[in-house]
């Protein structure tokens, strides 16, 4: 089978995307060294900083940020980066085309009992006129990526990635090469699985707690149909699942905090999973709009998400028709 790059230029994709994508697969090769290493070279656990988002940083979100953003800054394809792990988006070439928004670790609190965590990213071309060191260059709708993709640091290092025409799944050999492992990645329509942290059922709009409740009364409610649960806390590995024998997905909106209409972020991960989700015959929403038509606002936005399998998903849209209209604006969504 191709690795990533034969399969890509004999595919006649964008030669500067393939060989973008080549450095993203050679920095995430080194991610997985350290993880794998973690244990015995001290920086696993917590850092004392905290994130613009006011999260707590691990070692690793920190390491695995500074190796992307060495190695895309390099670059002169590169014309930025944006992160979950920086505060504002970093210049690279000014001539360069292509900009890199990327979580470098999801799941980082699953880091420390050794269980999966990912790379995610999503890529655009920066808009004439513009550099990559303004944030409004970034600020495109997920309609708008050229490719966008994620790297699974489980039991196999896994490379899931969409261009645009399908979703392709690569897995890294021992000689440091991502060994196509999937032509064409597809979502099964159906499904009796589903992932939400249920600790918050509480602070979720009524739509979302009646839908819940109809998953959870299984062949003794409406649905006629059990359903089982499954929650990794870490997107990355929860959506890899989905897109390897369906599901459905969700950190829906809830009222926390009125600022924002959920906890992921839209540009680094909303984004790229709800992409790849499309790309693979699902579907992503917000239950009140299409997560790819969204005109982001701010690098660091936060999005309710739901993706996954098409017809469950579209029943999870039923349950929120009534609320459309007069919800998405009250809600920020
Ligand atoms: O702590 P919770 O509510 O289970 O949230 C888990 C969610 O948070 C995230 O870990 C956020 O990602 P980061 O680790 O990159 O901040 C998602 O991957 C995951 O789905
Ligand atoms: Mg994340
Ligand atoms: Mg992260």
């Amino acid at each position: 089978m191709p690795n990533v790059t034969e399969y890509l230029s004999a595919r006649s994709t964008d030669p500067e995307l393939t060989d973008l994508i080549s450095a993203i697969c050679t920095c995430c090769t080194g991610i997985a060294g350290q993880l794998q290493l973690g244990a015995l070279t001290g920086i696993l656990g917590a850092l004392e900083d905290t994130n613009i988002q006011g999260e707590t940083q691990k070692q690793l979100d920190v390491i695995a940020n500074d190796n992307l953003k060495e190695a895309l800054l390099k670059l002169p394809i590169v014309a930025g980066i944006a992160s979950e792990e920086e505060d504002l988006p970093v210049a690279g070439n000014p001539e360069g085309r292509f900009l890199i928004l990327f979580d470098p670790l999801d799941g980082s609190s699953n880091i420390d009992v050794n269980v999966s965590v990912g790379t995610i990213f999503s890529v655009l071309e920066v808009p004439a006129g513009m550099n990559g060191g303004e944030e409004r260059a970034y600020l495109q709708a997920g309609r708008k990526q050229l490719a966008a993709g994620y790297v699974l640091y489980g039991p196999a290092t896994t490379l899931v990635l969409t261009t645009g025409s399908g979703v392709q799944q690569y897995c890294l050999d021992n000689n440091g090469e991502f060994i196509q492992t999937a032509s064409a990645m597809t979502i099964p329509t159906d499904t009796k699985e589903f992932a939400i942290n249920m600790a918050n059922q509480r602070f979720w709009q009524p739509e979302m707690q009646s839908y819940v409740a109809g998953l959870l009364a299984g062949s003794d409610g409406e649905r006629g149909k059990n359903f089982n649960m499954r929650w990794i806390a870490a997107m990355v590995t929860d959506v890899h699942r989905i897109l390897t024998r369906g599901g459905i997905f969700s950190y829906p909106w809830d009222n926390r905090d009125p600022a924002k209409p959920g906890k992921l972020r839209l540009m680094y991960e909303g984004n790229p999973m709800s992409y790849l989700v499309e790309q693979a015959g699902g579907l992503a929403t917000t239950c009140y709009g299409n997560i790819l038509d969204m005109q982001p606002t701010k690098i660091h936005q936060r999005v309710a998400v739901a993706l996954g399998s098409k017809n469950e998903i579209e029943v999870l849209l039923d349950a929120h028709k009534g609320a459309l209209e007069s919800d998405a604006a009250k809600l920020n969504v």
